[in-house]
């Protein structure tokens, strides 16, 4: 396998994409609510990219984009390096490639059948198995390779029969039924107990070892982000405000954003399973309006450190090593910062407050 991510082959991308829908504020008013506003997301082949950020951030959307759920406002998304449109001329072969997983797992389940019919259903549609032997063979097969053994004695269950993460499992058993390159993890342990996220996630782990499955793994927990993923990207207000290799990011965050995220999380450093932000129950943290037109930073009327100009024109994107990609201000101050075209970004820039304050003091 390629070393750097760099190298790998880019099997989900978006750039810049936008994805809008009617809706109305509190008052009644129609709007235009921006969930998806500008995205530039890349997942290489055998890579788990988490997507963190606080509830209505737009990481569902973007989840449901790949998905085939919504269709894209603006921008391109590409699936192994063909646009969206084309890749899903065929929506069955589309499935093959691109599995979702829910959040809950009953959602998606019809509780009055058995398992075997549940996944079976799956086998014989994608690879056209008949023969009900040969059907049970393959149910049992993936049943062993989520850990749900001995597999005999869960075929003939019923979704009602099982614990949150055993149905949990039968979905990942099902989604993997197909073989597909990447699958989409939305939220998948929040609706499990603490004990049993880490199975969940030590499973996808797994399988992206075991199979060189990419992932894309959607949370508002930061903790059990880095617990999971190679790289972070963190969304708030439908944009990626930060992104780059998970440990950099959360050891390291140039955003006051991610800094809150991981301020929030219990103790990002030894996730055990029960991380949960608590960025949405502070009541001085009110969720972003994403139907307003914003030009400059979302995040700015929450932000502690924020300036005249983070809220008076565009928020460059800056680069830092290692493939960080940061819309933010403060990354000026860090060492060997870029502008997004590879140039130093200008340090003298008017209105920057930090800057004038300098200037002033005798
Ligand atoms: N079909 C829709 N019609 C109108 N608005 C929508 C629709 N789907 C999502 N939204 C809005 O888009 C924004 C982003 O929603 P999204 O579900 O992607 O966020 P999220 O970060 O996944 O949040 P959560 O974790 O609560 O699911 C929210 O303001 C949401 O209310």
């Amino acid at each position: 396998m390629p070393e750097t991510t760099a190298e790998r082959e880019v099997v989900l991308q978006t750039r810049s994409l936008e994805v809008h829908f009617d809706g109305q504020n509190h008052a009644g008013k129609k709007v235009r609510i921006r969930a998806v506003d500008g995205v530039d997301f890349t997942l290489h082949r055998g890579e788990i990219v988490a997507l963190v950020g606080e509830s209505g951030c737009g990481k569902t959307t973007m989840a449901r984009v790949f998905s085939l759920i919504h269709a894209p406002t603006a921008g391109a998304v590409t699936v192994a390096g063909r646009p969206l449109k084309v890749a899903a001329r065929n929506e069955r072969r589309y499935y093959r490639q691109v599995q979702l997983i829910y959040q809950d797992p009953f959602a998606s389940m019809n509780s009055l059948k058995k398992i075997r019919h549940i996944v079976g259903r799956v086998v014989s549609i994608h690879h056209r198995i008949r023969g009900r032997r040969a059907v049970r063979e393959r149910v049992e097969e993936l049943l062993a390779r989520v850990n749900l053994t001995p597999a005999a004695t869960f075929v003939d269950r019923h979704p009602t029969d099982l614990s949150g993460g055993q149905r949990q499992r039968v979905a990942i058993a099902r989604a993997l039924a197909v073989e597909p390159d990447v699958i989409l993890a939305d939220e998948p342990t929040s609706m499990l107990d603490a004990s049993i996220r880490l199975e969940v996630l030590n499973l996808l782990a797994d399988l992206r070892q075991r199979d060189g499955l990419s992932v894309l793994y959607i949370t508002h927990d930061i903790a059990s982000a880095r617990y999971l993923s190679d790289r972070i990207d963190v969304m708030y207000g439908g944009r990626i405000i930060e992104s780059g290799p998970t440990e950099q990011v959360v050891t390291d965050p140039v955003h006051p954003y991610t800094q809150l995220l991981i301020d929030s999380a219990p103790d990002p450093a030894h996730f055990k399973g029960s991380g949960h932000s608590a960025v949405q129950s502070s009541s001085t943290n009110a969720p972003v309006d994403n139907s307003v037109e914003v030009v400059g930073c979302r995040f700015a009327n929450r932000c502690p450190a924020a300036q005249e100009r983070c809220t008076s024109g565009p928020i460059p994107e800056f680069r830092l090593p290692g493939g960080r990609r940061v819309s933010c201000v403060l990354a000026e101050d860090r060492e060997q910062v870029t502008s997004d075209d590879g140039t130093p970004p200008p340090r003298d820039v008017p209105g920057n407050d930090a800057d004038t304050a300098k200037e002033e003091t005798p």
